[in-house]
């Protein structure tokens, strides 16, 4: 069997094991096969960390997989690229294994005490250690179901999700006070459900005598068939009213299908923890107005309490987010190789860090410094199905539109509102949205401190005068390819 085809019959295993972010993080994003020879699978990692962590925490799923796909017994071997090959080697000191990470010890799932008489899990090897570790078996989350790294701690703020942050921070420094019901929505890997967990752990911290459950919806559900099943219904409900925190991910799943028993077990216990003064916090990839399959009562309730949006990141936030992932891990990024990143990785968070992930293994496996042109070339696989984007600036933004309008900056900055300059003044801001992807606060900033409401309507007059005449939308796409141009 070739490496891809075990690899991916691998992946297909562990999708179905592990929770999907997880999966995607630890195992999608971080791992590349590099070699399959006698029975022994080897998997690099652009960072110590990583090994260490998929070590530790899934070292018998990895094996299970890689043997169901096999069907022999395979050895994995985690491998970290970045070791220099001569290091001696170090005994595997599990509480050193994050010195140097992004987590701090106590982020991490603690390992129960081995018993000396169990048989020892099959090992996967760290490299760097030169020795296997033992992986304990746990959970992937801790007992309260937490992802061990989704803490504020780890949670970078940007423009994008400031909002959503602060009323998370708020319902971890005061439960149930002030923001219950809360409802986060935005589409996928914009960290809502990082969020949602990083309130989970602050609590705990804040208040360790409070308990707490963290689920999917799904898990709900599942959980409430299985109660049906096994006659233990009135346990099912201790378990979920007897408690001070309830978070629920994936809300918007709870209305699929036909499962009306749930969703009407699921509005009983909401119900009984509001009365109860219980913190509830749900993530959805949408509001609540927009979950079709949810019944009025549910949705109204989740509607009076307080609905907060993530978007996508901007390009400013993009770019703190890589600089904050190379500063934690002492990585050096050429300047230039971050905005290359930042600027072709727009959708997600998650796709950033894969993003990110793969420029380190190219530059780890070549032995070379993270430059621009490498990150082009470790890239490639995205940006080739896409248009490669260029990395702009307001500033090249406001210089084109000027000399396009033959107004100066300070006029285009300034106040006055003659009609060409107020136009020029409005298709920048405009331009601005578009190319930089920038909130409108952000552009507001950016022009003499003007008010995001002002952008909004400029963006607003614009998308209207190009819907009206084609004459001025040819214009404007004209403008915005030579914005698109500058250096070429
Ligand atoms: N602001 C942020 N700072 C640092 N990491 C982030 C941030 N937002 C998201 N991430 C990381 O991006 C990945 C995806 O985030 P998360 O799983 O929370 O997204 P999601 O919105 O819940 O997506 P989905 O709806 O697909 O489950 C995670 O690894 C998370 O830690």
């Amino acid at each position: 069997m070739d490496l891809a085809t075990l690899w991916a019959g691998m992946l297909e295993q562990l999708k179905k094991v592990l929770p999907k972010p997880i999966y995607e993080t630890w195992f999608v994003s971080s791992l590349i096969p590099t070699s399959y020879e006698n029975d022994v699978l080897v998997l690099a990692a652009a960072q110590k960390f990583v090994c260490n962590f998929v070590n530790k925490n899934y070292a018998d799923q990895l094996n299970e997989a890689a043997e169901a796909v096999t069907g022999r017994p395979t050895t994995v071997k985690l491998e970290d690229m970045n070791a220099p090959a001569a290091e001696p080697a170090k005994p595997a000191e599990t509480d050193d294994l994050y010195k140097d990470t992004l987590f701090s010890d106590e982020d991490l799932p603690k390992a129960p005490p081995k018993k000396k008489a169990e048989p020892e899990p099959k090992a996967v090897m760290v490299k760097e250690a030169n020795e296997s570790i033992s992986p304990p078996p746990e959970e992937p989350t801790t007992e309260d179901n937490l992802i061990p790294n989704y803490t504020f701690d780890n949670f970078i703020v940007g423009n994008s999700n400031r909002i959503a942050y602060s009323i998370a921070a708020s319902v971890a420094e005061a439960p149930a006070k002030k923001y219950n019901p809360l409802y986060i929505y935005g589409g996928s890997g914009l960290g809502k459900t990082h969020l949602m967990h990083a309130i989970g752990h602050q609590i705990l911290k804040n208040f360790p005598h409070m308990r707490l459950r963290c689920i999917t919806s799904e898990d709900f559900v599942n959980d409430f068939i299985q109660a049906i099943q096994d006659k233990n219904t009135e346990n099912f409900r201790q378990q979920y009213r007897n408690i001070d925190v309830l978070l629920v991910d994936d809300i918007q799943f709870l209305g699929q299908g036909d499962k009306d028993s749930s969703k009407e077990e699921f509005f009983h216990t909401f119900n009984k923890l509001y009365q109860g003064q219980k913190q509830m916090v749900f993530t959805s990839d949408r509001p609540p107005l927009d979950i079709k399959s949810l019944e009025d009562r549910l949705r109204s309730r989740f509607q009076s309490g307080t609905v907060t949006g993530i978007e996508p990141p901007d390009l400013e936030t993009r770019t703190a987010i890589l600089r904050t992932w190379a500063q934690k891990e002492k990585i050096n990024i050429d300047k230039d190789a971050i905005n290359y990143i930042a600027a072709n990785v727009s959708d997600n968070i998650r796709d950033l860090y894969g993003a990110y992930n793969n420029v380190l293994s190219m530059a780890s496996i070549e032995k070379n410094d993270v430059t621009l042109s490498l990150t082009q070339r470790a890239l490639k696989y995205l940006v080739a199905e896409k248009e490669e984007k260029k990395y702009i600036t307001i500033d090249e933004i406001t210089s084109s539109v000027c000399r396009f309008y033959s107004v100066n900056y300070n006029e285009l900055m300034g106040k006055k509102r003659t009609k060409n300059i107020a136009l020029a003044r409005q298709v920048a801001m405009y331009l601005c949205r578009e190319l930089t992807g920038n909130t409108y606060p952000h552009i507001g900033t950016a022009f003499s401190g003007r008010d995001h409401t002002t952008v909004m309507h400029a963006c607003e007059k614009i998308t209207k005068m190009m819907n009206d005449s084609d004459t001025f939308k040819e214009m404007i796409e004209r403008l915005k390819e030579k914005i698109l141009d500058v250096d070429k």
